[in-house]
């Protein structure tokens, strides 16, 4: 019989954690839980309706209501914040990638399972993919239904969730998502429905893998350079470089860009209209914030494709940077971690290409 072990509380101080069990026995890891809110810890008056508030229910609630988890691992739960994501900051986001290099240097956790709003997971994911500094499994899950709701869909996710942070296939894989049967690569996963069970999509490079219940299957490794083998790291950071994102659009108004550099951005990234392309005014208002030293990085408002190709804009002659596949609110996170050491603009377009 399998001795379930709860992880010591003062994980902080993380003392190894044995992992001898008797012959024959199955060793199970052991899954940290970090929850930040959602709508997956979210609670309405009544299983029907349609307003609800995000944030409500404790770690603790939402790992009793999957008590077969305790099947696949030893959880622990740990409360990082409770917020709708769209109150998700910089500061929680580096807290967060400080415990998870923290629980993962150490025995303490095998993988790390992260209970996040869907509206700006994208970010967080993309954010702690370049700045952990782990192999294990780290895998952000969500719902887009609250707790209480008829056909929640937060307890099988979640239920996911740990059998992927569980699984020893799973590493190396980088930040994932699991929800909907599906694992997407923090690199190229995009919100696309604000309110459909099937929001998240891989649309440039397809999901890597899917996970029913509890069966996962691995299809590919993420294609670009994260965790262990990234360069950022934000030991010791206690903010982000100001970024600021402009939208285009036809007519946009052109001093919205030198008003972000009269406010002290450092750098400023254009969600442009089709391949990263904006009117000849802001072009030209990018290139003076370039002069100033802002780095400016030219993304698109079209949901997916690849700026680095068929490019209209001459990015050597007005100083500007492309983002490639990502789109300007991924933009705006690698831009704000590279920013954190002076870099030369040609060395932050291979970041692009390369991240
Ligand atoms: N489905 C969701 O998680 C969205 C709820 C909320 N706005 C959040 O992002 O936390």
């Amino acid at each position: 019989q399998t001795q379930y072990r709860e992880l010591p509380d003062a994980t902080r101080v993380a003392p190894p954690i044995e992992k001898t069990v008797a012959p024959g026995d199955k060793y199970l890891p052991n899954i940290v839980i970090l929850a930040t809110g959602g709508t997956i810890a979210g609670s309405a008056a009544s299983s029907t309706q349609a307003g609800y508030t995000s944030g409500q229910v404790t770690i603790d609630a939402m790992i009793a209501a999957v008590p077969d988890a305790k099947k696949l691992a030893n959880i622990k739960g740990e409360q990082i914040s409770n917020v709708g994501s769209q109150d998700m900051s910089f500061d929680i986001m580096l807290k967060l990638a400080n415990r998870i290099n923290e629980l993962t240097k150490s025995n303490a956790a095998d993988g790390i399972v992260i209970t996040h709003g869907t509206d700006t997971m994208e970010e967080t994911a993309y954010f702690l993919n370049l700045v952990v500094k782990t192999d294990k499994p780290v895998v952000l899950v969500g719902s887009m239904r609250p707790s209480t709701a008829l056909s929640a869909d937060g307890p099988l996710n979640l239920y996911d969730a740990i059998a992927v942070a569980a699984d020893p296939e799973a590493k190396g894989h980088g930040v994932m998502l699991v929800m909907n049967d599906q694992i997407h690569s923090a690199q190229s996963l995009v919100k696309v429905s604000t309110t459909a069970v099937q929001t998240f999509m891989s649309p440039l490079r397809g999901i890597i893998g899917s996970s029913a219940y509890g069966h996962n299957e691995f299809y590919r490794i993420p294609h670009k350079i994260y965790g262990a083998n990234s360069e950022f790291s934000v030991e010791g950071v206690k903010t982000l470089p100001r970024v600021d994102i402009v939208y285009a659009c036809v007519d946009m108004p052109a001093d919205l860009i030198d008003a972000s550099v009269q406010r002290g951005a450092k750098g400023i990234v254009i969600a442009g209209v089709g391949n990263g392309n904006m009117t000849k005014a802001a072009l030209d208002a990018c290139q003076r914030a370039v002069q100033k030293g802002v780095v400016v990085v030219r993304s698109s408002r079209v949901a997916t494709g690849d700026i680095g190709r068929n490019v209209e804009v001459d990015d050597n002659k007005i100083g500007t940077i492309a983002s490639y596949e990502l789109n300007p609110q991924k933009s705006r996170i690698l831009l704000s971690v590279a920013l954190l050491k002076q870099r030369k603009p040609e060395e932050i377009q291979k970041l692009f290409m390369e991240y």
